[in-house]
């Protein structure tokens, strides 16, 4: 059996797979950082609350012990453990980890400053893995890897070279790569096409937000960069703002404060942090978002772009459909390039939590990008988000040039499909 580890900024996903990458069973810790929740499905059933205050890595802790006792999994029965790590720089394909692994982690450590939410979680909980399975190879599988293929004008940043020998190069990174790969791979096959024959825009909304244009299978834009904090805000990130705003925001912005065991900077802190929907409205729930805002046809959405917010949970609302519209046309307009969009995009893919759950927000950002006549059947919409981990689901009929999907991502599978080849189990 091979366990998949996803050490997300707001929840620890898993999955346990056979070895033919059936899944046994999935479970979560979820909602860190407000009202953290363990659920187990498969052979067992767990669901429990933790408190509030407990640290990442003790929640990973839990989940792992849950694991093993509820579905009542043996060392002997596991022959790889794959693990999620959003920054590998321009490490180029999975790295096998042992018991005997110090050095290669600490290189992979390095990284850990640029995905300040994610990295460094995830090589604890993969330490925390390698101390209860000692002889169990794990493999570390990058988001990074999947946008590998950016144009050298879009991977480039519009400044001068740095003063010093930077970690990395300082250009565009891009994230979220094990949920667009197993997106292209299920939105491909319902689509009868191959993969290297399809061009989809997919939307990756979660606690963390991002966008990506995918032609013919390679990665040719997308909105996170050097870091995950550019492009789409999310649940506590401000995405893109103007970098200086953050030098006015507040005094001390370099003074390094102490983030699970790593120094961040005060100013990327906040912009992690205390920006995005928390920032906004004072929740990273978009479940909370959305049961505040005022229905669709309220007047302040007629234009959306002119209306005045009647509250804080609206103007949230409106911001991020403001932002996730701009990027989805211009990667709408970029694999269009000059043709018909029918003929050169495949799909508009929706994902994510957000994505896969709200009807609403789909609706919304359907409408605004009716130039490229894009359409939904509202009924259809309506019924997707109940059809729960069914690959991907038309929201479009025939009428729609460009066919919208939902896909529930799977970014578990894919990394338990990489850990599975690298290792050659
Ligand atoms: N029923 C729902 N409707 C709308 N948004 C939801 C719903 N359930 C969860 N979400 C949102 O989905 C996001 C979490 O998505 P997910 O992809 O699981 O996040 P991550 O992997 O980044 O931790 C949160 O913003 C959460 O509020
Ligand atoms: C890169 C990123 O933001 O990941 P997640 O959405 O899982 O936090
Ligand atoms: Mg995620």
């Amino acid at each position: 059996m091979i366990i998949a580890f996803n050490c997300g900024s707001s929840s620890i996903k898993f999955k346990l797979f056979d070895k033919d990458l059936n899944t046994l069973a999935s479970g979560a810790a979820k909602n860190i950082g407000e009202d953290p929740t363990i659920n187990i499905s498969g052979a067992a059933s767990v669901n429990e609350t933790i408190s509030k205050d407990t640290a990442y890595n003790d929640i990973f802790k839990a989940l792992l012990d849950k694991i093993f006792k509820a579905l009542n999994i043996k060392e002997d029965d596991i022959t790889a453990t794959s693990h999620r790590v959003v920054h590998g720089g321009n490490i180029d394909k999975p790295v096998v980890v042992t018991s005997d692994h110090s050095e290669k982690l600490k290189e992979i450590d390095k990284i850990s400053a640029f995905a300040p939410l994610h990295n460094g979680s995830a090589l604890m909980s993969l330490e925390a893995v390698l101390e209860q399975l000692p002889n169990t190879p794990a493999v570390i599988v990058f988001d990074t890897l999947f946008h590998h293929t950016l144009p050298q004008a879009v991977r480039q940043y519009a400044i001068g070279k740095p003063d010093h020998e930077p970690r990395i190069p300082l250009q565009k990174y891009g994230a979220h790569g094990l949920s667009y790969q197993s997106i292209l791979k299920i939105v491909a096959s319902k689509l009868g096409k191959k993969e290297n024959e399809t061009s989809i825009v997919v939307a990756h909304l979660g606690s963390g937000g991002s966008a990506c244009a995918i032609k013919n299978g390679k990665s040719v834009d997308t909105t996170m960069g050097l870091t995950p904090l550019e492009g789409l805000p999310g649940g506590s990130r401000t995405g893109s703002i103007d970098p200086t705003l953050i030098f006015h925001l507040v005094r001390d912005v370099a003074e390094t404060l102490d983030v699970n065991g790593m120094r961040v900077s005060r100013g990327e802190y906040i912009m992690n942090k205390q920006g995005g929907f928390v920032g906004l409205c004072g929740t990273s729930n978009f479940g909370k978002i959305l049961d505040e805002i005022p229905p669709a046809d309220h007047e302040c959405w007629k234009p959306w772009y002119e209306g005045d917010m009647p509250n804080k949970y609206a103007l949230a609302y409106a911001l991020y459909l403001d932002r996730l519209t701009q990027y989805l046309l211009s990667y709408l307009q970029k694999l269009s390039h000059g043709q018909d969009p029918k003929n050169a995009i495949d799909a508009l893919v929706f994902s994510g939590g957000i994505g896969e759950k709200s009807v609403r927000l789909r609706k919304d950002v359907v409408d605004r990008l009716s130039v490229f006549g894009v359409s939904v059947v509202d009924s259809l919409n309506n019924q997707a988000s109940e059809q729960e981990d069914e690959g991907a689901f038309a929201l479009s009929n025939d009428i729609s040039k460009i066919p919208a999907y939902v896909c529930w991502t799977d970014e578990e599978g894919e990394a338990a499909r990489q850990a599975k080849s690298t290792l050659n189990v």
